[in-house]
């Protein structure tokens, strides 16, 4: 089979939500596009399962702020070629101590963007959003045009709408090794598959592909617990009550963010979570971290008996999700060192599935060679000083 001619433009490994979207793009150029996926679909075992994940443009990171016009755009679109709702605009508000760096942020950042935002003192909060206490006195910013993406629809809706564009989807089959050069070859649990240029969108698994290749990158994988706790009057948290996402910023007591979503994914409980988790090798997710009792959900008691006095201070489920951080918590997009027809996007760092329309639009543009139109500095593979291993 030596020299034969490549059957695929881009070979893209990995189906969440973010290989979904790069395949996706790819096909809506009228690219030969394979879209492979170890497990068989959907499954829960990534990062990008679930019903629900949040979008706003609160960013205090300008590079996500400045996309996320154009992520609410594509989400649109999105919308209007699959027929189905993705998004529920909710609303988010954003908890933090008045003067704090990370709070001030986020009221510059809204303001640089012109997004529509409204200001909360702590004595105003309860008024407005009765379920929600500033327990520590924190004062408080509403960005109204927020809301919540119906994950697991809009998996499948790119998935779908990259079938309907001529693309290639196979499940259940899982990359087991890559040979690099001007034809890329990629042999799977099924057979081998030759492209033009490959993506790696491999989430928590990414450094496993990329060890053969040279190539390490400070990526941890984290077992996250996603909790939903009961409400103690049915349909106080609810969207139809008014009640918003929100994003209560680190403190000394929480020293990594605390977020919720409105009730929707079980009758009465809401989705409220801590913004870290224990690492882990995504192989061996389901084996019980190290210690007796989980520390993020010991923290997440004690927030929700603070701060949200209507739901009942214990976890009614608790659920799993990986997180794949950068020590900086921006993305990598970039192009591999040494080989440029093999495209990197990883270290989604627990916010990548809002922006996930411009990742994808990234990722095809680097796998075919153009310069994508944003800022790619932040992204890039070299700010991590000493990464690259001479593995080859
Ligand atoms: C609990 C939780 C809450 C979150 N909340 C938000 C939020 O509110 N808003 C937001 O914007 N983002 C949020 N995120 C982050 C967002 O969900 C992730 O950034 C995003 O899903 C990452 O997608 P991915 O495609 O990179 O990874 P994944 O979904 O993990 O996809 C990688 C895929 O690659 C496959 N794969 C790996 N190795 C191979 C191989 N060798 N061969 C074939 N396939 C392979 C895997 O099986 C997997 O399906 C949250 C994440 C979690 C876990
Ligand atoms: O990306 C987001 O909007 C959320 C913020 C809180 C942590 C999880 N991800």
């Amino acid at each position: 089979m030596l020299g034969a001619a490549p059957r695929y433009d881009a070979i893209v490994v990995g189906a969440g939500i973010q290989g979904s979207f790069a395949a996706y793009h790819l096909a809506k150029r009228g690219r030969r596009a394979l879209l492979l996926e170890q497990f068989p679909l959907p499954h829960s075992r990534g990062s990008s399962h679930g019903q629900s994940r949040i979008i706003r443009s609160t960013y205090p990171q300008p590079h996500y702020a400045r996309a996320m016009p154009e992520c609410y755009r594509l989400w649109a679109q999105l919308e209007a070629e699959a027929g189905v709702q993705l998004h529920r605009q909710t609303g988010l508000l954003v908890l933090g101590a008045e003067g704090s760096p990370a709070f001030g942020a986020c009221l510059q950042s809204l303001a640089q963007h012109g997004v529509p935002r409204e200001l909360l003192s702590a004595q105003e909060l309860p008024r407005r959003f009765p379920g929600v206490r500033a327990y520590g006195g924190e004062t408080a910013v509403f960005e109204p045009t927020a809301g919540v993406l119906r994950a697991d629809k809009a998996l499948r809706a790119v998935q779908d709408l990259f079938l309907q564009a001529g693309g290639a989807l196979r499940d259940g089959e899982k990359v087991v090794a890559i040979n690099p050069g001007p034809v890329v070859t990629v042999r799977t649990s099924a057979g081998v598959h030759r492209a033009g240029s490959l993506v790696i969108t491999a989430g928590p698994w990414t450094n496993k592909l990329l060890a053969p290749l040279g190539l390490q990158l400070p990526l941890q994988p984290l077992r996250v617990s996603v909790c939903y706790w009961k409400e103690k009057v049915p349909g106080t948290y609810g969207s139809a009550a008014g009640f918003p996402c929100f994003l209560s910023l680190r403190t000394s007591q929480t020293p990594h963010d605390v977020y919720g979503l409105p009730a929707s994914e079980y009758l009465g409980m809401v989705k409220v979570c801590y913004h870290h988790g224990c690492p882990v090798d995504p192989d061996e997710r389901d084996r019980e971290p190290e210690g007796s009792a989980l520390p993020d959900i010991q923290i997440l008691r004690g927030f929700v008996s603070r701060y949200l006095p209507g739901l009942e201070p214990e976890p009614a489920v608790v659920e799993t999700c990986m997180y794949t951080i950068t020590p900086d918590e921006d993305f990598v997009l970039d192009r591999h060192p040494q080989f440029s027809n093999i495209v990197i996007g990883a270290g989604f760092s627990g916010h990548g599935f809002k922006l996930a329309p411009v990742v994808g639009k990234v990722l095809c543009e680097l796998s075919l060679g153009q310069a994508p139109g944003c800022d790619m500095e932040p992204f890039r593979i070299q700010r991590f000083p000493g990464q690259r291993r001479a593995a080859l």
